[in-house]
């Protein structure tokens, strides 16, 4: 099962289109053509991105004038100390929040996968699992199972298809989640902390899976939020976040340099 988003996300102050503090729903009769693309090789842009969050009375800043531009087709990582603000940019960039103010444009549609896989995989078996989310678009049978099939085969989980889902190993069962998200044929993955739970060859399973993704989907761009720097050497590009801010943008070297210099275990 996949949480996806196919809003528009050119978004401003006045002209964000996605819904807040949800997820947007496409009408049963959507096709899955419903495709939506920035006009340059980046399938991200961000610029003087802001917004606050809390309760009506007390809010505080959580993005505090993000810029970021992410390659198109490209596997990159974002990094940063806990709380300053990794999965709100996420969740925004995905439509899940409206920001208060700034700019987006970012390929559509999108598709999350969170850290703890048994909030998205609940279906008994494999495939079912993958096939969920496309319930609500006009397909016939042929395609559901195409689509399903072939989003296992770019996760290397084809040989568990018919397997019961509560069978598999954490790695395994995020792998699936992804494959839900990828059955819906987004152009930006949004891959929030799924290896925090895993052990290492769990943790490279799905590394692989995904870096497996956007080599053969050059279409498809891979947003991953992590604290693990040895996942760096997965990434095609990296940026640090400090304070609701992305202060740096660079190779996975230069991401671990500039994290060096910072003092980190990099
Ligand atoms: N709905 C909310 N209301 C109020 N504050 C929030 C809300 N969501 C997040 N925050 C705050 O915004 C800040 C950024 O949170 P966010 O989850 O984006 O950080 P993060 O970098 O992903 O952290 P971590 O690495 O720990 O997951 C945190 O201080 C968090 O408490």
């Amino acid at each position: 099962m996949s949480t996806s988003s196919s809003s528009s996300s050119s978004s401003s102050s006045t002209g964000a289109s996605a819904a807040a503090g949800g997820v947007t729903v496409p009408p049963a009769s959507l096709t899955r053509s419903a495709v939506r693309r920035t006009s340059s090789l980046n399938s991200v842009i961000v610029h003087d991105l802001r917004l606050k969050l809390g309760s009506r009375d007390v809010k505080r800043p959580v993005l505090n004038g993000v810029d970021l531009q992410v390659r198109r087709g490209s596997l990159h990582m974002l990094l940063g100390p806990n709380g300053c603000g990794k999965s709100t940019l996420l969740k925004v960039l995905g439509g899940l929040l409206v920001p208060d103010s700034g700019l987006i444009d970012a390929d559509q549609p999108s598709g999350f996968v969170f850290q703890n896989p048994d909030h998205q995989v609940v279906m008994p078996t494999v495939a079912a699992d993958v096939a969920f989310g496309l319930g609500r678009y006009e397909l016939t049978e042929e395609e559901v199972a195409a689509a399903v099939r072939s989003s296992l085969r770019l996760v290397n989980m084809e040989d568990f298809m018919y397997r019961a889902t509560h069978t598999l190993s954490g790695g395994q069962r995020q792998r699936v989640a992804i494959a839900g998200a990828l059955a819906e044929d987004p152009k930006l993955l949004l891959l929030d902390e799924l290896t925090t739970f895993l052990d290492r060859e769990d943790q490279f399973g799905v590394l692989g899976a995904v870096k497996n993704i956007t080599s053969q989907r050059k279409d498809v761009t891979a947003i991953w939020v992590t604290h693990r720097f040895e996942e760096l050497q997965f990434a095609d590009a990296a940026s640090y976040m400090e304070n609701g801010r992305v202060v740096f943008t660079g190779t996975p070297d230069e991401a671990k340099a500039y994290m060096r210099k910072l003092g980190a275990p990099v």
